[in-house]
Formats: C-alpha cells, sequence, structure tokens
C-alpha cells in the first residue's frame, strides 16, 4: 500500500533525510521515533507535499505521490490528513466550524466568504464529534477547550477530509498523561474500526510499543530501526536516541499509567 524509495530530502549541505526505504502493507499505526532533529517531521511533510524531497518516491497504491502537481496534488493532501502537536485550530472560531475547515479546500470561492457550509456538511461534522466524545462543545470556541479536547477536534477535522492516512506530527507532545491517553486511544480506533493507516512522530518510547503495530527509528536522516514493539529493547532505543549507557527510558515516558491499554474501559468511557 505504502512503499517510500530511497527518499532524500537536503537543506544546504545537511540530509535532513537520507535515503529512507520501507514499505508498510495494509493499514498498520506505524510509529516514527528519534531524538530532535532526527527528520521525523521533514519526512511526514514530505508525504503529504507540504516540502519537497530532493530525491526518491514515494509510491501510495502504486502511484507516486511526490510526482503530483496541481489538482492531483491537492487531491493527495486531502487524502492524507496532518494532525500537529499545537492543533493548529482557529482559536476564537467554534468547534464545529473548526471541524468543517477540514473540508474548506472542496468549496468555491462564494461559499467561503459567506461561511456557508450544507446542513449535510454541517451533521458530519457533528457525527464525527459525537463518535469522538465532544459533540457537547460543537458550539464553544476551540480556544475554550482543555488541550486533548483540542487535539480531539484537529483529529474530528481530518476525518472530515474523509482521509486514507492520517500523519500525526507529535500529537501528544503538548498534552498531560490522561489526555494524551484518550488522543492516542482515539488514534488507535480510528486506525483499527476505519482501516486508516496512522504514521505518528512519537517522542516517547512507551507510547510507541502501547500503539503501535510497527516502529521505525530514525537518526541523523536515516533509519536505523525497524521492527515490531517487542524488538524495540532498551538498547536498539540507546542506538536509536545515541544515547550512552546511562541512558534512561524513563526520561522518554509519557507516564500513561501502565495499566492502561489502548481502547481500555477509561478510553470507552471518554469517547462512547
Ligand atoms: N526548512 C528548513 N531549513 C533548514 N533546515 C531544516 C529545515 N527543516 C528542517 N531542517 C533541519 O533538518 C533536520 C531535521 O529536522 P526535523 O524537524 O525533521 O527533525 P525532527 O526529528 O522532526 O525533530 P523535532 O522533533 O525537533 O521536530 C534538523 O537539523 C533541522 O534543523
Amino acid at each position: 500500500m505504502l512503499e517510500v524509495r530511497n527518499v532524500t530530502r537536503v537543506f544546504g549541505q545537511k540530509a535532513a533525510v537520507d535515503d529512507i526505504s520501507f514499505t508498510v502493507e495494509g493499514p498498520a499505526f506505524v510509529g516514527i521515533i528519534g531524538r530532535s532533529g532526527a527528520g521525523k517531521s521533514t519526512f511526514l511533510r514530505i508525504m503529504n507535499r507540504l516540502t519537497d524531497a530532493s530525491s526518491g518516491q514515494i509510491l501510495v497504491e502504486g502511484r507516486d505521490i511526490l510526482a503530483l502537481r496541481g489538482s492531483a496534488q491537492r487531491q493527495w493532501q486531502s487524502d492524507c490528513a496532518m494532525i500537529f502537536q499545537q492543533f493548529n485550530l482557529v482559536p476564537r472560531m467554534d468547534v464545529v466550524s473548526n471541524v468543517l475547515h477540514g473540508i474548506l479546500n472542496r468549496r468555491s470561492t462564494v461559499q467561503t466568504m459567506f461561511n456557508l457550509w450544507s446542513q449535510a456538511d454541517i451533521l458530519r461534522a457533528l457525527s464525527i464529534l459525537d463518535r469522538l466524545g465532544i459533540v457537547e462543545q460543537a458550539p464553544k470556541r476551540a480556544e475554550a477547550l482543555s488541550g486533548g479536547q483540542q487535539q480531539r477536534v484537529a483529529i474530528a477535522r481530518a476525518l472530515m477530509q474523509d482521509p486514507k492516512i492520517i500523519l500525526a506530527d507529535e500529537p501528544i507532545a503538548s498534552l498531560d498523561p490522561m489526555n494524551a491517553q484518550v488522543v492516542m486511544d482515539t488514534l488507535k480506533r480510528i486506525n483499527v474500526e476505519d482501516g486508516r493507516m496512522v504514521i505518528a512522530n512519537l517522542h516517547t518510547l512507551d507510547t510507541a510499543r502501547r500503539y503501535c503495530d510497527r516502529v521505525i527509528g530514525m537518526r541523523d536522516g536515516r533509519i536505523v530501526f525497524d521492527g515490531t514493539p517487542a524488538q524495540l529493547s532498551t538498547g536498539v532505543a540507546r542506538d536509536i536516541y545515541g544515547a550512552d549507557a546511562s541512558f534512561n527510558e524513563a526520561a522518554t515516558s509519557t507516564a500513561i499509567p501502565a495499566d492502561h491499554g489502548p481502547d481500555d474501559a477509561y478510553a470507552a468511557k471518554m469517547l462512547a
């Protein structure tokens, strides 16, 4: 389904992403880990065409999405929604309008100028918010919500696009452990129930181990680990993070309570 072939991105003299290749069959939950500056964000930005690659190909169902131009490129950007650490909502706008912004580029200029949305679109936005457990927040300004709720609004906005792939760049880096868990559980549910691939840059090992089917470790732009969470031992993690024997896993922990797995009772209650 996804084949990344020898993708490189050079900034000046430095390769931020350096000849990376991997293949993902089916709608997996893929985590990308690595220290700051490893190239994780640059790779996600290349995937959804916010940044151009210097060379390489990314084949999605056999089509090189790096070669797309014009409307085909915009269609691809709609097919792969992006979620950011800082949510990127319009703070003073109400929640349901923020969700509707997921399909802003599908509307005419007149519709956009007069803020006209069809009843079907509004009902769809509300039903997505309902699914994510925050429909009662729909009329509130986005800025009035907690960080975890705002990130769920951002996920709802992504779902409004009906994407094939969700790219999440450090989606829980600004959240406390409880909210981090709800957001990760939400992404996992979307992955499992909808069959959408999720590729998430994660800064914590415990989260990668708990939620991902596959973990890719990057260091200095290169892939230095590609395996299952079970293969991600402390020694492997030390290599990925370029740390010495004093490497302490706790420093890369979100501290999501260990007795909670994905889709557990807590998340079910929050998301029902
Ligand atoms: N637009 C740019 N111009 C110049 N250098 C850049 C640009 N974007 C990224 N870089 C450099 O590329 C390297 C990889 O950055 P990137 O943001 O992809 O890393 P990262 O693993 O996502 O780290 P972080 O978690 O801190 O965001 C860094 O050295 C960064 O300074």
